[in-house]
């Protein structure tokens, strides 16, 4: 199968394109000239690179026509809420308009095989009552984030361009990730990257936290991803469904089983800088319509996660 991984040089986009490679896909993937290249160097070999800046359309055109893929999955994205809100007009041209140029792309090249996985978010259900958890695909969207309002507007493009083209996409709703190889902004990630470099004398015994009350509901990038490769096999066309563990964690709760990893004694701080102006309090997944549909179940367990994390940390501080 010819897979195309907008943002393979990611988080999610590396594992993604690992666990394809072992599958025996011949794997494309986007990057841009700033794109970092140390996830994916051990794969370089393997996959095949390709420079596009999905925001121009031109570019985008060209890529699809080049590699005529069989499966997108289309990841590359501004994902951190906070940037969302420092620069908003950054976040919608990224998210939005990147996602219209593939799906145009797509179109006129009249790919009408290719199916197409778009990474859309838990964030879209934004403020939700405790009422209303765990959360089904039919909960209310009500975005707290600028970024929140780019991924509704990403999952709905998805839905409209399956109705009125016959796009085959399929809209995953993913609830938080984790896992080694995680940007250093996301919060478990920077919690055992700060752990890592207490241990080694680099930074003082103080560990500087945002929110420690909002609540999320943590599944493995490695389930994750094989996730998304069951949306494409068995997700219906232009259909949405969440993907999460169903396991809940208070943020406070999660960095205290982090600390039991470490034998360093470490202060916990809140610095006011990581307050956001909204936070989405909780986050809990029913994802038993993906669960049904796909025959997916979370695999990792939230220990081995945090443990993977701080590992890929100690390594590298
Ligand atoms: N980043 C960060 N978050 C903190 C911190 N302290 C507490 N938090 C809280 O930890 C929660 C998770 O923050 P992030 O890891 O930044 O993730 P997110 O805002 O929930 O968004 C992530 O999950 C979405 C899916 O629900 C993704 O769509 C998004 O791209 C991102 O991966 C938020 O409630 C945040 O306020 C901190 O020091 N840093």
């Amino acid at each position: 199968m010819r897979v195309l991984i907008t943002g393979i040089t990611g988080f999610v986009g590396s594992h993604l394109a690992e666990f394809l490679l072992a599958q025996g896909d011949e794997v494309y993937g986007t990057y841009r000239v700033r794109s970092r290249m140390d996830h994916i160097q051990p794969i370089l070999p393997k996959i095949h690179l390709v420079e596009c800046e999905l925001k121009d359309s031109v570019s985008v055109m060209q890529l699809v026509e080049r590699i005529r893929p069989e499966r997108i999955y289309h990841l590359a994205a501004q994902s951190f809420v906070p940037t969302s809100w420092n620069s908003p007009q950054d976040t919608m041209v990224n998210n939005i308009i990147a996602e219209l140029n593939l799906f145009e792309a797509v179109r006129k090249q009249g790919l009408q095989d290719c199916r197409i996985q778009i990474a859309c978010s838990s964030e879209e259900y934004g403020m939700v009552y405790p009422e209303e958890t765990p959360i089904l695909e039919t909960n209310p969207l009500r975005p707290l984030s600028p970024y929140g309002v780019s991924k509704v507007a990403q999952d709905l493009l998805g839905y409209q361009y399956t109705q009125s083209y016959g796009l085959h996409i399929v809209r995953t709703r993913t609830f938080n990730h984790e896992g080694p190889r995680r940007g250093e902004a996301f919060v478990l990630s920077n919690f055992a990257k700060q752990v890592a470099e207490i241990e080694k004398g680099l930074k003082p015994p103080v560990l500087e936290v945002g929110n420690l009350d909002a609540i999320r509901d943590f599944t493995d990038v490695r389930d994750v991803v094989r996730a998304y490769t069951l949306a494409l096999r068995h997700g219906i066309a232009g259909d949405v469904y969440n993907i999460g563990s169903g396991f809940t964690w208070r943020i406070g709760d999660a960095l205290d089983e982090l600390l039991k990893l470490t034998d360093v004694q470490i202060e916990v701080r809140q610095d006011p800088s990581r307050m956001r102006p909204s936070d989405v309090m909780i986050l809990h997944c029913d994802a038993s319509k993906f669960m049904k549909q796909t025959g997916w179940k979370p695999e990792v367990p939230f220990a081995k996660t945090l443990h993977d994390m701080l590992d890929y940390w100690r390594e590298r501080v």
